[in-house]
């Protein structure tokens, strides 16, 4: 069974690639991550810095997520991601999206021991 920090790994991170403009970057991401069976996955934010510096945000003061939980964390300087969004013409099983590369800070949740990413709250 996948664990919780190998599936935020799986969806949210993409170190290799410099921040993608390539217009196909997330139909192409989206389908090879696995976020494209069964249903598109509407919204899905890769981050294209080091693993160890998206862990290194579970280090910092804890914040409230969206869904009230205290164990949200925000990085404390912007990161290079690409935002993947849903394009409304788009009919499962053909997923098709918008690609747009940002510099923001991103809030993760944090759980376990060790305590590292396992959910994706928001970029801001
Ligand atoms: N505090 C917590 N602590 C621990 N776990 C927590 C906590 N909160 C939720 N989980 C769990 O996480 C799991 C999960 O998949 N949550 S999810 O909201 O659907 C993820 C969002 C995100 O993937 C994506 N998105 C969204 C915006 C954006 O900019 N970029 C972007 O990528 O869209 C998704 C839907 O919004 C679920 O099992 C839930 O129980």
């Amino acid at each position: 069974k996948e664990s919780r920090a190998m599936k935020f790994q799986r969806q949210h991170m993409d170190p290799d690639s410099q921040s993608n403009n390539n217009s196909n970057y997330c139909n192409q991401m989206m389908r090879r991550r696995k976020m494209t069976e069964g249903r598109c996955k509407p919204v899905n934010t890769f981050v294209h810095e080091p693993l160890v510096e998206v862990q290194a945000i579970c280090l910092q003061g804890n914040i409230t997520c969206k869904n009230g939980q205290s164990n949200c964390h925000k990085s404390s300087s912007s990161m290079h991601i690409t935002e993947c969004r849903l394009t409304n013409g788009s009919r499962y099983p053909n997923c098709a999206y918008h690609t747009s590369q940002k510099e923001k800070q991103i809030i993760v949740a944090c759980e376990g021991n060790p305590y590292v990413p396992v959910h994706f709250d928001a970029s801001v």
